[in-house]
């Protein structure tokens, strides 16, 4: 048997297969890079398994440069297809001789279950594939011996996010929810205007995921997926019911969301054209239709796209570079700022079960099996639907529930506010709204919040509520307005100093208070997002984006680029990534002299070697206190010698975003809700112990923590978390832009829990790294993309 130090020089091919899904160039930039960065060849197939069936020109070996300017495009630019030779023992015998006499043997399949169904299939039948092609002497007894094993890892690129697996969403998710979520805007701010219903079919034939974070998103008001379809028999005057008490309490438009692949609970499927027709002969409500179709898997890809596919396809070659031959394919799946690899059958399986459920009409299995966040969301999405008039009798009818925001606006604020409005109008509280933040609440300006009052603000940037910056400090101040207005518990959605007052002065203040953390910063320690870093994060991106295509237009140019996040690096470190820029300077490393030095001789060698056009340098507003951004640009254009213009953008409060992302919105939403209900337990009683608590994301699920649980690593001087869990991305963005400065290789890989957490790409000499990353040119002169 081969050693591990034998395999190394095997090389490794990536494609994109099945439906396409923006975000998969990411991932082929990501396996491209990081296999060079790992001294391996690597291929890239063209047209998904067709290439490999086909070799030839279809199997491509990739250089550094081949993929630049390809992480924001929509799409696969290697293209994919359905392959029907590869089905057949035939076309996988052709794709086996086509890698082998390429010396490939490692494989980065990105797809869906399909694709992945075909890739495990590939490697059960390798060992006989090749000894077919050794007994009729297509390859050599040497090939076969070198080339006994495959190995394959999965990334699941799919808008549907159907894959039943230990990972958040899979690659073209966001973006089609991006899509989705515009178009129904647009949609509502026309049905408003002529007091209109609009029935749109969204995509997913045998998930709801889609249709149900964009009606979350949008603040759809009745939703059908394939899932869990309504327990009654007669699903249309449950649905007209809901709309008609909609518009007499007020909604100038009703929104109707029909996932692609909806049934009624006898397995009938709901068609777009049927419900509109309903809602027409029953209500005679002016009601228009639209079927979103391709539009969703369309267009460039958001930044959590480009984040995901960047991490997964550098955590595949890592993976592929310890597997061994006798371990089981895996499917990377990334959640918060960690990865889980999934057994690769195991998984299909787990998910092919789900649409078995539907198909014999037990949706409880099938709403289950889908996992229990979907589940619970869909819960959640209900409870906030539920037509409040006809809630049965509460018995703590009569209690109120204050809102405050504090900090500066992020987007999804007003969508929190809505969802917890909702949410405990729902279960019989009251709800008030403080305005101005802290500041208002402390002068009494506190006013009821009714549920038609945040009718529309799923949507909305900004922050209605106004939000102030002031620091509450004064318990006894609290207590008073609390006792004044009558007030059982508090709500409030902010960013880091709010928290800080909250947590001060935890003990004194009497009513129960749940903390949403929300600003763009993405500074609150324990939680790995707020909301609005997302809408923060595609503002900066689609930003740099501009800047990158502007100066690709021109001859050798450097944008440094300015962003908000004051003291964390979040902001700076994500959007460099997504975007493909070459240089992050953070405030937690800081900037030197010598270090910007150093990028600047760096920058003009690209230029030399690899007729490199543009660079993009991202900096965090405090990266430095001494070099500034007009420092900076004349530092670049001096030391640039004339090798390269410099420009420069401060982004400033242009960092806030416009419209909340669906992230957020969808965040904002699922955090409220679960923030309400853990009050509410407060309220009754149920909950006696954690009255003030923190309600944020660990990896990527929603968590309830103790105020002295989420603040323990707090940094109250610097306002940023003592340890950062995306820290180790600056790692992998410095690997991805082939701009790495020294690192520290202390961190390890830790092979027992199979989880890749740290800055495992960094091992090795950084020298080595770096040299290693400025080969490729040298060494294949005739490979320009
Ligand atoms: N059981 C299988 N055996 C071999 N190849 C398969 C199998 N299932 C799918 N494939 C390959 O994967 C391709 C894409 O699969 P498909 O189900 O269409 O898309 P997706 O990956 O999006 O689910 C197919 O065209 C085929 O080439
Ligand atoms: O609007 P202001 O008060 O000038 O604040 C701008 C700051 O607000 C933010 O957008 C969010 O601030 P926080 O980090 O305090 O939440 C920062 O990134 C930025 O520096």
């Amino acid at each position: 048997m081969e050693t591990d130090a034998g395999r190394m020089d095997h090389a490794v091919a990536v494609f994109t297969s099945g439906g396409d899904a923006p975000g998969m160039n990411a991932v082929v930039r990501s396996v491209v890079r990081c296999g060079i960065h790992h001294a391996r060849d690597v291929f890239a197939v063209y047209e998904g398994y067709q290439g490999l069936v086909d070799g030839a020109g279809k199997i491509r070996k990739m250089e550094w440069t081949d993929v630049q300017m390809m992480i924001y495009k929509g799409g696969t630019v290697i293209g994919s297809a359905r392959c029907k030779e590869f089905r057949e023992r035939e076309g996988r015998l052709a794709a086996c001789k086509h890698l082998v006499d390429r010396g490939i043997t490692n494989i980065i399949c990105c797809g869906g279950d399909g694709s992945l169904t075909g890739a495990n299939i590939f490697k059960l039948e390798w060992a006989s594939l090749l000894e077919e092609l050794r007994s009729s002497g297509r390859v050599t007894d040497a090939q076969a011996q070198k080339y006994a094993n495959i190995n394959i890892i999965g990334c699941v690129g799919s808008i549907d996010n159907d894959m039943v697996y230990d990972g958040t969403l899979t690659i073209g998710t966001d973006t089609a929810l991006h899509r989705i979520v515009d178009a129904i805007d647009a949609v509502q701010s026309t049905a408003s205007s002529h007091q209109r219903t609009f029935v749109l079919e969204i995509m997913g034939r045998h998930c709801g995921y889609l249709a149900w974070a964009a009606g979350v998103a949008t603040g759809a008001d009745y939703i059908f997926i394939p899932e869990a379809p309504s327990k009654h028999d007669d699903w249309e005057s449950v649905l007209c019911a809901k709309l008609d008490h909609q518009r007499k309490r007020g909604a100038r438009l009703c929104t109707v969301l029909v996932a692609e692949g909806a049934i009624d609970k006898f397995g009938k499927p709901i068609k777009t054209e049927y419900v509109r027709q309903v809602i027409i002969d029953r209500l005679g409500h002016d009601t228009r239709s639209t079927i979103l179709g391709h539009v969703q898997r369309g267009g460039y890809a958001s930044a959590y796209d480009r984040f995901l596919g960047s991490v997964s396809g550098a955590l595949a070659v890592e993976r592929l570079l310890r597997t061994k031959p006798e371990d089981a394919s895996t499917i990377v799946g990334v959640k918060g700022y960690s990865v889980a690899f999934n057994p690769l059958v195991e998984t299909i399986e787990a998910t092919q079960m789900v649409a078995k459920h539907t198909e014999q009409l037990d949706f409880e299995a099938a709403i289950q099996a889908r996992g229990k966040d979907f589940k619970r969301h869909w819960a959640i999405q209900k409870s906030i639907n539920r037509d409040f008039a006809k809630r049965e009798a509460v018995p703590d009818a009569g209690k109120n529930i204050c809102i405050i925001c504090s900090g500066a606006p992020a987007g999804g604020v007003n969508a929190a506010v809505r969802s917890a409005n909702h949410y405990a109008l729902n279960l019989g509280y009251a709800v008030y709204a403080a305005y101005d933040g802290f500041q208002g609440f402390l002068e009494g300006n506190i006013k009821p919040l009714a549920w038609e009052d945040v009718l529309g603000w799923a949507g909305d940037g900004g922050c209605n509520l106004r939000c102030d910056r002031s620091v509450p400090s004064d318990p006894d101040a609290m207590n008073e307005i609390c006792k004044q207005f009558k007030l059982d518990a508090l709500l409030v959605i902010g960013g880091f100093d709010g928290l800080k007052g909250i947590y001060h002065m935890r003990d004194e203040v009497t009513v129960p208070v749940a903390y949403v953390p929300a600003t763009i910063s993405n500074n609150v320690p324990g939680t790995d997002f707020s909301i609005g870093s997302d809408t923060a994060l595609n503002a900066i991106v689609s930003a740099i984006d501009t800047c990158k295509k502007s100066a690709d237009a021109s001859k050798s140019r450097v944008f440094i680029i300015e962003v908000q996040g004051r003291n964390s690096g979040y902001l700076t470190v994500l959007s460099a990534l997504a975007s493909g820029a070459d240089i992050a300077y953070t405030p937690e490393k800081g900037v030197t002299l010598e270090q910007m030095q150093a990028d600047i001789e760096e920058i003009k060698s690209h230029i030399k070697k690899h007729n490199k056009r543009h660079f993009v340098v991202v900096r965090n507003e405090f990266c430095s206190p001494a070099y500034d951004l007009n420092f900076m640009e004349t530092l670049f254009r001096e030391e640039g010698k004339g090798c390269f213009s410099v420009r420069t953008v401060k982004l400033g409060h242009l960092c806030q975003g416009d419209y909340p992302s669906p992230l957020d919105r969808i965040r904002a939403t699922t955090l409220a809700a679960t923030a309400t209900e853990h009050l509410i337990k407060c309220i009754k009683g149920e909950e006696t112990e954690n009255k003030k608590v923190l309600v944020g994301f660990s990896e990527s699920k929603d968590v309830v923590r103790t105020m002295e649980e989420a603040c323990q690593d707090a940094d109250w001087t610097r306002r940023v978390p003592a340890s950062e869990p995306w820290a180790w991305l600056l790692n992998l963005q410095q690997c991805l832009s082939g701009f790495m400065d020294q690192v520290d290789d202390n961190q390890e890989y830790d092979a027992t829990a199979g989880k890749l957490v740290t800055n495992v790409l960094l091992n090795g000499a950084p020298t080595t790294i770096k040299k290693v990353l400025l080969q490729p040119e040298e060494q294949d002169q005739g490979t320009q993309a």
